[in-house]
């Protein structure tokens, strides 16, 4: 075993940082080797993994958020081989509550330890990968006023304010989703395609997906009154909204096609993207090692 630690110092509001003499302190006087590296800009976690897995390293550990883990999962696709390991780091672990990871970061090392790994889907829109959730409507449109919010307030002010304001300006996008040869035409709150069940820090968006059987499991939230949202949004946290059946669709599908009619952006593991062509959701072909509970 060889296991190199990917630290995204800036994840979780430093939290990751502040993981370093907890690796340290648990790797000492074991006989197995380790490096850690820190990642100076986004991205850089796909070159280290990528450096890691081609220097003899088996096991990548991502010490971050969801963004981190896709970068190091990204790394080992595109090597082809190598372990995905996990230390909770950043300020939504959406991945890390799927997997069962302990919360506490020397916990987290014990099971890297002991080495039980499972083999998970990866999600694919248009080549590129997801693990958790890939959205589009009002939540990656309130995860791009946050971060234009983040600007000029910080924490929770920042989330309230991107979220209200996101809420009384939102105009419901309109999009054709082609599944199984029909097209289901339709303006929406959102659409979430879920190779697994969580986003945005613990909301179980796609309650029923699991993470390993080839599918994704795909929410619809179609168009609703304003006052309707704020009556269904607290529902998410716990997987409830599937009730409001005259509102909510819930599939499932191996892939689909999506076209968007509306300025848009795509929530993808927490990062937003503006959608400037068609979507083409399928399960990748190749699968990923993770170290699980
Ligand atoms: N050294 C760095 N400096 C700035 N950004 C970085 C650095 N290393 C990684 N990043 C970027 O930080 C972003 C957030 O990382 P991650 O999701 O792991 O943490 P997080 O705390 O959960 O973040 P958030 O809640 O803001 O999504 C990723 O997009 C990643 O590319």
């Amino acid at each position: 075993m060889k296991v190199l630690f990917v630290i995204n110092p800036i994840a979780g509001r430093h939290r990751s940082q502040s993981i370093i003499p907890i690796i340290k302190e648990k790797m000492k006087n074991k006989d197995i080797e380790y490096k850690i590296i820190t990642t100076k800009a986004p991205k850089d976690a796909v070159s280290i993994t990528k450096y890691g897995l081609k220097s003899g390293f088996n096991i990548i550990t991502a010490v971050g958020g969801d963004g981190t883990i896709n970068e190091v999962a990204t790394g080992i696709l595109s090597v082809g081989h190598g372990t995905l390991g996990i230390i909770q780091g950043g300020t939504g672990n959406d991945l890390a509550k799927t997997l069962n990871i302990p919360k506490e970061p020397h916990k987290a090392i014990d099971l890297i330890l002991k080495g039980k790994t499972k083999v998970i889907d990866i999600g694919s829109v248009n080549g590129r990968p997801f693990l958790n959730v890939a959205s589009i409507g009002v939540d990656s449109q309130i995860a791009q006023n946050i971060e234009n919010i983040k600007k000029y307030f910080r924490g929770k002010t920042a989330y309230t304010l991107g979220f209200l304001k996101t809420i009384f300006s939102y105009k419901h996008k309109k999009l054709k989703v082609k599944v199984n040869n029909n097209i289901i035409d339709r303006k929406v709150l959102l659409i979430a395609i879920g190779n697994s069940k969580y986003y945005g820090g613990g909301m179980e968006i796609c309650p029923d997906s699991i993470i390993d059987d080839g599918n994704f499991d795909i929410c619809i939230v179609n168009e609703m009154p304003k006052y309707k949202v704020v009556t269904l949004f607290p529902s998410v946290f716990k997987g409830e909204h599937l009730k409001y059946k005259k509102y909510v669709e819930y599939f499932r599908v191996k892939s689909l096609e999506i076209e968007v009619l509306d300025k848009a952006y795509l929530n993808l593991d927490g990062e937003t993207y503006p959608i400037s062509e068609k979507l083409l959701f399928s399960i990748y072909n190749k699968k990923l090692n993770v170290i699980c509970n």
